[in-house]
């Protein structure tokens, strides 16, 4: 491939992705990453317009002002995909990008105007690409840790694409920065060699094909996560929401049966929680039952699966766990919830009925909830703030 033809590719390679980033995150405008993930998509494809036109169709003055606003629309493109990215990761924004904008605009304008070579522009635009790759890869890898971590997966494709895709363009990069340093004539056109054409256009046009997926990939992968929360996450109480615990519960408790093995139910409900309402209004209310809600997802985190059964009751399913331990996790659970400050001046309690499948017994969901539920019942008749265990049919 000719220098012309790759270049040719590049640009319509880069043209191509800013359409379609700016196409798809326009007709989704509700996020702010997504209208500015337009924006950089139609910055890169107005940058490579007035470059190609610059280039091969004015002379002059004409042609170094395209070329340095083509530039600089592009490398601006860069500065607000990696704006986009930070609030992705929901940062907040940051006022100097925009003044990155204006040095490189500046350096870029003095280069022209010194009649530099094209080597010379090229080292301020590898420059320029490489602080933006920094960035972008800095907040691909700060995404990894913090609040938005804990809620999304970490290592999802998209995210490995977007690295990707910056280290192949760096490496590409970096190495066109420092081989152009000894050996210009490599990269000077029209006149290039095979390296030149590789590093300065090759590589560039899978890396920035792969660095724009990847930033649609995560943004999809984002609206699928957050499909299936609302579809199995309670919201309110950040357990799985009934139908979801059913849908798991069943399917351990067949597994639990078929290998003969142990499990205990639990039915927590919280005590006169209709006096909290009562008392202290709905959205106090609401803070408690969130407040149970991660009380008992810490306690349960490693021994099972725990759902918001419907108001304030909830439903744990413990696989493995035989009556010794389960009386102690509802102890443990009763202990928790009776110390925690709930913040309205009134200690909370709960009630817990335990129903246990002993190995070799053949029980169905239905039939264990039901086990539990009178265990409850009693709990909560014999006095509340205790557990009871289902008495044996
Ligand atoms: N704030 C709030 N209240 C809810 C929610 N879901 C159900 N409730 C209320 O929870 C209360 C449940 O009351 P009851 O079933 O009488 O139970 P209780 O007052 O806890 O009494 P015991 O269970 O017998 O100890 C009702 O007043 C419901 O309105 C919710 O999501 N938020």
């Amino acid at each position: 491939m000719n220098p012309f033809t790759a270049s040719l590719a590049l640009a319509i390679v880069q043209f191509c992705s800013g359409v379609i980033m700016t196409g798809l995150f326009i007709s989704t405008p509700s996020e702010r990453f997504t209208r500015l993930w337009a924006l950089s998509g139609v910055l890169a494809a107005l940058g490579i317009c007035t470059t190609v036109v610059a280039y091969a169709g004015l002379g002059g003055t004409l042609r170094a002002l395209g070329l340095l606003l083509g530039n600089t629309l592009l490398f601006s493109s860069g500065i607000v995909a990696w704006s986009g990215l930070r609030s992705f990761y929901q940062r907040r924004s940051a006022w100097w990008p925009g003044l990155l904008i204006v040095v490189y605009a500046a350096a870029f304008a003095a280069l022209l105007a010194s009649e530099s070579t094209f080597t010379q522009r090229a080292y301020l635009a590898v420059c320029g690409l490489q602080v933006v790759f920094c960035l972008v890869l800095w907040e691909f890898l700060k995404g990894l840790s913090g609040a938005l971590a804990e809620r999304y997966p970490r290592w999802t494709f998209g995210r490995c694409v977007g690295i990707g895709a910056l280290l192949i363009l760096s490496a590409s990069y970096v190495s066109r920065f420092f081989i152009s340093l000894r050996h210009p004539e490599l990269f000077e056109p029209p006149e290039m060699s095979n390296l030149g054409v590789v590093l300065i256009y090759l590589i560039p046009i899978s890396g920035t094909l792969l660095l724009s997926v990847a930033l649609m990939m995560i943004y999809f992968e984002r609206l699928l996560a957050d499909k299936q929360r609302l579809a199995t996450v309670d919201e309110l109480t950040g357990t799985l929401n009934r139908r979801e615990l059913v849908r798991c519960g069943e399917l351990v408790l067949e597994q639990t049966v078929q290998a003969r093995q142990v499990l205990t139910l639990a039915f927590i409900d919280v005590d006169h929680f209709k006096r909290i309402n009562d008392t202290h209004g709905h959205q106090v209310g609401d803070r408690v039952l969130a407040d149970i809600g991660a009380l008992l997802r810490q306690c349960c985190r490693q021994n099972g699966l725990l759902g918001r059964y419907g108001g304030e009751e909830f439903c744990a399913v413990f696989p493995g766990l035989a009556e010794v331990q389960a009386r102690q996790i509802a102890q443990h659970l009763l202990e928790t919830v009776r110390q925690h400050d709930f913040g309205h001046g009134q200690p909370v309690t709960i009630s817990v009925g335990l129903a246990v499948l002993t190995p070799g017994q053949m029980l169905g969901w239905d039939a264990l909830v039901h086990q539990a539920d009178l265990a409850l019942y009693r709990a909560k008749s014999e006095g509340r703030n205790a557990f009871r265990m289902a008495l044996a049919a």
